[in-house]
């Protein structure tokens, strides 16, 4: 459940710590770059986490890039846009799995945002279906992600891969000695909680200049870099979607809380129904329920927030009351709630 300070942020709309209480402060993350459509996913992930009630704003992060008519439609939407400069890693003929990935070593930069205490990433091809802010109430140290698939021909070029081993379903091709020590778990990077923090920002800086960029780019890194913190939660936390048809009783598709359309072909805004698995009932009905989420006029951040007393709930209006009472000044929330 959500700290009644969260709720206070929501109201004041302050970025600071409040002053007299050393409270943590919280908010989702997202990264943009370039003047492309991925936008839409952002706008959507805003409507998404306002609809499940999200307590904590929405930050995106946004490359140099990113045309000023769109960080205004995401300043409409209630985001807060913070500019990154982009990171690059060092040159190597590595050959990423889509070429694209190489921006996404710029994601290091949210490790910067120290105003919040803790943060949980989201990519914008995520849409989120049901309240996760608990997941800010876990244990601090630990770097929290759901555990990936192998199984997609995106893998091809692994080891995994070309033996047919994957994590969510170890028992099917057991790992074998000859194989070599068995691969630590590893996580999807679409989503993650984790902790800024300017020393291990300033470290993550220094290191990536030192690795050598591989296929899944800063996923790869991420995954190196907190290997011995990294704490599985469940695939509801980031479904990815092949999980649907390579592991489908590991997934609960009517309860999921938190959709990652990474699959090819499956990214909402440009969903055909072309390419293989497209046309499955349950891709179907997902990629339905982020245009409804998107389309959802009620969910614009001005329509929301135009009426505390009925969308913030009686606690809020209260609070409002009091806080209009004490003659404290009241804001608009650059909240995604
Ligand atoms: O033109 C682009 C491309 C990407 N993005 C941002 O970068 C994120 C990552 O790109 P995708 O979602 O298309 O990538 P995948 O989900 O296929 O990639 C997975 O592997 C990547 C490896 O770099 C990252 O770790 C990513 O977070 C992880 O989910 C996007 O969500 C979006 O937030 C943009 O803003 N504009
Ligand atoms: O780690 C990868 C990566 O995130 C891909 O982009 C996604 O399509 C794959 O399914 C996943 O396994
Ligand atoms: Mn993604």
């Amino acid at each position: 459940m959500a700290p009644p300070v969260a709720m206070t942020e929501a109201v004041s709309g302050e970025n600071e710590v409040i002053a007299g209480g050393n409270v943590p402060k919280r908010a989702y993350v997202t990264f943009l770059a370039g003047n492309g459509d991925y936008v839409k996913g952002v706008v959507g992930l805003a409507k998404g986490l306002r609809k499940s009630k999200a307590a904590y704003p929405l930050v995106v992060a946004c490359l140099p890039d990113v045309p000023e008519e769109h960080r205004q439609i995401l300043e409409s939407q209630g985001c807060i846009v913070r500019e990154i400069e982009p990171v690059y890693p060092p040159e190597n003929q590595a050959q990423f799995a889509m070429a694209y990935y190489v921006i996404n070593y710029s994601k290091l930069r949210i490790w910067e945002f120290v105003e919040y205490t803790k943060m949980i990433y989201l990519d914008g091809d995520i849409q989120v279906f049901d309240n996760i802010d608990h997941l800010f109430d876990a244990p601090d140290g630990f770097f929290y992600a759901v555990m990936d698939c192998f199984c997609e021909k995106t893998w091809s070029s692994s080891l995994q891969y070309k033996v047919g081993y994957c994590q969510q379903c170890p028992e099917r091709v057991p790992w074998t000695p000859e194989l070599g020590p068995p691969p630590p778990l590893y996580f999807n990077a679409g989503m993650f909680v984790f902790e800024p923090n300017l020393l291990t920002y300033l470290d993550l800086l220094k290191t990536v200049k030192v690795t050598s960029p591989t296929s899944f780019a800063e996923q790869d890194f991420l995954n190196m870099y907190f290997r011995d913190i990294y704490k599985p939660i469940p695939p509801t936390y980031n479904l990815v979607l092949a999980m649907l048809w390579r592991h489908p009783e590991n997934v609960d598709v009517e309860r999921v809380k938190v959709v990652h359309y990474c699959a090819a072909g499956s990214k909402p805004w440009r969903y055909t129904g072309l390419e293989e698995n497209m046309q499955r009932e349950d891709i179907k009905m997902l990629v339905k329920k982020w245009w409804d989420i998107y389309e959802d006029e009620a969910l614009n951040y001005k329509n929301a927030t135009s009426d505390s007393s009925t969308k913030f709930g009686p606690f809020i209006a209260a609070l409002s009351e009091a806080e209009a009472d004490a003659g404290v000044q009241q804001r608009t929330a650059p909240s995604a709630a």
